[in-house]
């Protein structure tokens, strides 16, 4: 599996990203694409970092969805291809229209920065099969802008199709049905606040975050036929 890691101007998570893939997958290629490039089509699964891309002017995600490289993300997100966003990768997708709702400021108007009990809602998904439904995993949370906002007849497709994937046990931001993450309607495109990327080792405070990342491999490797 080959994966791409694409870099805005601001990202912050991005190398944090690709060591998760590189040092607890067996993902074969690990790339940092900037937000320049033209195309991405040559990777199998496509991940967008955490942080503040363009500064967060306008709004968090808003300039970055404008970004070069965006029109092939989007476009092989179409495709079907694996698409990951991460805290303001989520942001993006959201902004992209890749993903139904927006982000309103955290209700406390403060940034948030702390681990939370993160709640599988969905282990039928490939982001989460390596998860038990139902299980609370400890993941940090770091943001300004993870207030989830859906209209209600959103809100209602998205649980009676189980594309709510992640839950917040107790509500930290005000997000709509406690949301953490959601995946689009074919289910290849997944966005969530929490960082899975920031807990893959037990001595930084946790590794619940592995099972995302290896979740996403093992469905690569399930759907191709491997030649050595
Ligand atoms: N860690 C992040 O990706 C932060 C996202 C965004 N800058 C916010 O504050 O909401």
């Amino acid at each position: 599996m080959k994966a791409a890691v694409i870099v805005f101007p601001g990202s912050n998570c991005d190398r944090d990203m690709a060591h998760a893939l590189q040092d607890f997958t067996d993902v074969k290629t690990v790339d940092l694409i900037p937000h320049t490039a033209e195309s991405v089509d040559r990777y199998d699964a496509i991940f967008l970092p955490g942080g503040f891309s363009y500064g967060d002017y306008l709004r968090s995600g808003a300039i970055a969805r404008f970004a070069p490289v965006m029109e092939s993300v989007v476009s092989e997100a179409k495709k079907g291809k694996t698409v990951v966003g991460i805290c303001n990768g989520f942001q993006i997708l959201l902004e992209a229209g890749l993903l139904p709702g927006a982000m309103k400021r955290n209700t406390n108007l403060k940034y948030i920065c702390r681990t939370v009990n993160v709640k599988v809602e969905n282990s039928g998904t490939r982001f989460t099969s390596d998860y038990e439904e139902g299980e609370v995993l400890r993941i940090p949370i770091a943001h300004g802008d993870g207030n989830y906002e859906c209209d209600e007849q959103t809100y209602e497709t998205l649980k009676m199709n189980h594309r709510i994937v992640f839950s917040y046990e107790s509500d930290v931001n005000g997000s709509t049905g406690r949301i953490a993450g959601i995946t689009n309607e074919a289910g290849n495109v997944l966005g969530m606040m929490p960082h899975p990327e920031r807990a893959m080792e037990t001595l930084l405070g946790s590794e619940d975050g592995r099972g995302l990342f290896t979740s996403v491999y093992h469905h690569w490797r399930d759907t191709h036929v491997v030649t050595t």
